[in-house]
This record gives structure tokens, C-alpha cells and sequence, in this order.
């Protein structure tokens, strides 16, 4: 039986991952993986329950019993995140949840308790999967797998507009830092570090606009016969 099609987009903070992930899976009619996703509800359930961030085996539990669903969302809209029956779709995108998740990321024991459930994302018609390890360990055999990255300043620039966009108040240079210390801490860690696979096509988006991005994506699909 023909395995059902991965399209595996890792790469670092703010690189435009999320975006183009879901921008692709809507074009192909396919699923979506938003493993980072995972990684914050984590964080965030961790913080409602006063489960410590360095607790290896309360995060391990609690990672196991996540009670959540994604929900895709109407036609042109992104999906809804559900935590315990709470929607929790915008409490989990900031800054302090995404360094709690990075934090909690770098656990062993976490990241063997998510790596069956994201596997079990991967149905027919095909899925693409966003993240740090998705083409590195969790599906090593995707016939398509992309590393995307843009310059760190680029990267701030990006996630201070759409936090300001939401009305967050944001310093550039803040958000710079940050996301220079969640590179060194997701690429420095022991286990599945972030880093492109070997067969991992490389696409640097500092000068590409995200439905360029896109196009390259489909374009690499298209070659591959993956759509069917
Ligand atoms: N090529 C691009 N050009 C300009 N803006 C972009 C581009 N790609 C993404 N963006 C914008 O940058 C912001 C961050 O993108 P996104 O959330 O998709 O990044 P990410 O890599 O998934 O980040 P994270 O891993 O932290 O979730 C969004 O506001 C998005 O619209
Ligand atoms: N496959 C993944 C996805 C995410 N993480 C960790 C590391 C990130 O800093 C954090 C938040 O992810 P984001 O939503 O910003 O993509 O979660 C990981 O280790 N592996």
C-alpha cells in the first residue's frame, strides 16, 4: 500500500512555518500538523496546573493526557486549538508561553510522550507537518521535506508586526533577544534538535514574500507527482 504523503516544514521561530504550513495543506486539501502547537499547550497546561517547567516526569504525564483537539476552521480561516474544552487558540501564542514550550521541549521524556500523537496526524489524503523535528525524527520517509529560515532580525521584525497588529505592546529589540535565546536553546538541545535533515530542501525567506514561499513549496510537490 502507498504510504500516505508528508510534507515535513521545520525550521526556527518566526520563519513563516505556521503560515505557509497551512496556506499549503488548504491548497492540496490535506491535513495539518501544527507540532509547535502541542509543544505551548503543553507549557500552558503545565502553568494552569503548577507543573514546573524542569518537572521531567510531571510534564511526561501531563503531555500524555493532553485533553485537546484541533478543530479545522471554516473555509479560509485557521483551525481552533481546544484545551479541556477551552478554546485556547490565541492564549497560547505569545512569547511566555513559546520560551515555556522551548523550555519543556528540551525534555526527553516529553518529546517520547508527544511522538505517537503526532504521528497519528499522518491520514489520507496527505499531511503537512510543521515544526522543529518533523523531518528529522517524527517522519523521517516524507517524500517532501523543507527547511525554512530567514535572518533573525527579519524573523523579530515579522512577529513584532503581527504582535502589534493584535494591539500587544512589543519592543523590537526585545523580541529579537528572545528569539536569539530560543534559537540557541532549540538547536543546542540533546535531543532532536532543530537542524535540516539530510535530504531537507533548504529555502531562505528573508526576501521572499509568503506566497513565493508557497509557490516554491507547491512547485517542489508538483515535481515529486505528490497530489495526485
Ligand atoms: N515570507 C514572509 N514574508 C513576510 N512575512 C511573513 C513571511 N512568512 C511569514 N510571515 C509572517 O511572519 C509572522 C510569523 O510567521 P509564523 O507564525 O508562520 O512563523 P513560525 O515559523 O510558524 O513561528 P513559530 O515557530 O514561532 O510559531 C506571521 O505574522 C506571518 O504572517
Ligand atoms: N516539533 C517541535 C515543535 C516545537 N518545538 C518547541 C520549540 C519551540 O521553541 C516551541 C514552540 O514552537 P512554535 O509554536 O513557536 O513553533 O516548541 C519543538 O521542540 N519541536
Amino acid at each position: 500500500m502507498t504510504p500516505v504523503p508528508v510534507i515535513t516544514i521545520d525550521g526556527p521561530s518566526g520563519s513563516g512555518k505556521g503560515t505557509v504550513a497551512a496556506l499549503v495543506a488548504r491548497q492540496l486539501g490535506w491535513g495539518l500538523l501544527d507540532s509547535g502547537a502541542l509543544y505551548r499547550l503543553l507549557a500552558f497546561s503545565a502553568r494552569n496546573h503548577g507543573v514546573d517547567l524542569t518537572n521531567e516526569e510531571g510534564l511526561k504525564l501531563l503531555a500524555a493526557h493532553l485533553d485537546v483537539q484541533f478543530i479545522a476552521g471554516p473555509d479560509g480561516q485557521g483551525q481552533r486549538i481546544v484545551l479541556e474544552g477551552e478554546d485556547v487558540t490565541d492564549s497560547i501564542r505569545n512569547e511566555q508561553i513559546g520560551a515555556g514550550a522551548s523550555q519543556a521541549a528540551s525534555l526527553p521524556a516529553v518529546r517520547e510522550s508527544l511522538l505517537q500523537r503526532q504521528r497519528a496526524f499522518q491520514e489520507a489524503p496527505g499531511l503537512v507537518a510543521d515544526g522543529r523535528d518533523m523531518g528529522t525524527v517524527v517522519f523521517p520517509d516524507a517524500p517532501l521535506k523543507v527547511f525554512l529560515t530567514a535572518s533573525a532580525e527579519e524573523r523579530a521584525r515579522r512577529r513584532y508586526n503581527q504582535l502589534k497588529a493584535k494591539g500587544d505592546d512589543v519592543s523590537l529589540a526585545s523580541l529579537l533577544d528572545e528569539i536569539r535565546v530560543r534559537d540557541e536553546r532549540d538547536t543546542q538541545r540533546s535531543v532532536a534538535p532543530l537542524k535540516p535533515a539530510a535530504d531537507a530542501i533548504q529555502l531562505d525567506s528573508t526576501d521572499l514574500s509568503i506566497e513565493q514561499v508557497v509557490e516554491r513549496i507547491l512547485g517542489e510537490v508538483a515535481l515529486r507527482d505528490l497530489a495526485g
